[in-house]
């Protein structure tokens, strides 16, 4: 399997860097005029995917809002993958997960592996258990050409207590940054290991060079701006995926105001990182 990182870099190069969040909140539901059931659920999320799925470079589903339906839900989320692999875009399931090392091959197994109903291009970690405990992960996203996110500089307020932490020289932060970037070394034209990097971070004194792809969430709904991006990234943005989840929702239930939403997004960060 051609590596995510080389995959990635293509659907850059083909439809832009800008991620579309397919996040059902109950609020959105309503705001759609749906009711807050798992048929809503469905029309939803399946609504977005054929506006979507076609034209942009990835989509993001959120884990948390179809785990919440139980089964049901979860069995929407499979065809959201399903069906926006089959439009083209690359799908990077926002599950946050990591535990000990033998529970994390369970993760591996479930969103790395082709074979699984939730298999995906990529999956968010959680980094807090050592980054080691994510080898698993790491190993079978390396053996079926699948990629990582790894919780780094979050977008919420709450983040810095623990990623501004000091190890020594290094930040929490910065640690992550550093196995990440070893974990990419001479992986070209990019590393399929990624950071998540927050676009509301303000700024950072870490190096954001990792060789691999910095998922920015906070785009939009949470404040962060074209300009922050420009600010945060430098010329590390090369890699930045811009992510936005109720910005572009709200344009719905019109497929074309919700497709000419993403094209939006799209155009806006265009020239970042040139
Ligand atoms: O640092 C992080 C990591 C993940 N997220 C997730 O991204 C979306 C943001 O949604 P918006 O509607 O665009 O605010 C959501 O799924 C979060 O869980 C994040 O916001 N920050």
């Amino acid at each position: 399997m051609t590596p995510f990182g080389t995959r990635l870099a293509a659907a850059i190069e083909d439809r832009g860097r800008f991620c579309v969040g397919i996040d059902p909140h109950a609020a959105l539901l309503h705001e759609w005029g749906l009711d807050d059931d798992v048929a809503s659920l469905e029309r939803f999320a399946l609504t977005v995917v054929e506006a979507v799925a076609p034209v942009v470079g990835a989509v993001k589903p959120q884990s948390a809002f179809y785990e919440r339906f139980g089964s049901r839900g979860i069995a929407v989320l499979e065809r959201v993958v399903a069906e926006s692999r089959a439009a083209g875009a690359l799908v990077l399931m926002d599950a946050k997960r990591g535990d000990i090392g033998s529970t994390s091959q369970a993760y591996a197994d479930a969103y790395l592996d082709p074979s699984s109903p939730l298999g995906s291009d990529a999956v968010t970690v959680s980094p807090y258990l050592g980054f080691g405990s994510l080898e698993p992960m790491v190993e079978a996203a390396r053996r079926h050409g699948g990629g990582l996110f790894v919780l780094a500089l979050t977008s919420n307020k709450e983040g810095p207590e623990v990623q501004h932490a000091r190890n020594g020289e290094a930040t929490v932060a910065g640690t992550m940054l550093a196995h990440l970037r070893a974990a990419n070394a001479g992986a070209e034209p990019v590393g399929s290991f990624g950071a998540v990097v927050g676009a509301t971070i303000g700024s950072t004194d870490e190096d954001l060079d990792i060789n691999g792809p910095l998922l920015v969430p906070g785009y939009g709904a949470q404040g962060g701006t074209a300009a922050d991006l420009e600010r945060i990234f430098g010329a590390a943005a090369r890699w930045a995926l811009p992510s936005s989840s109720r910005d572009v929702l709200r344009a719905g239930p019109d497929r074309t105001a919700l497709r000419d939403a993403a094209r939006r997004g799209n155009d806006a960060v265009r020239g970042l990182g040139a």
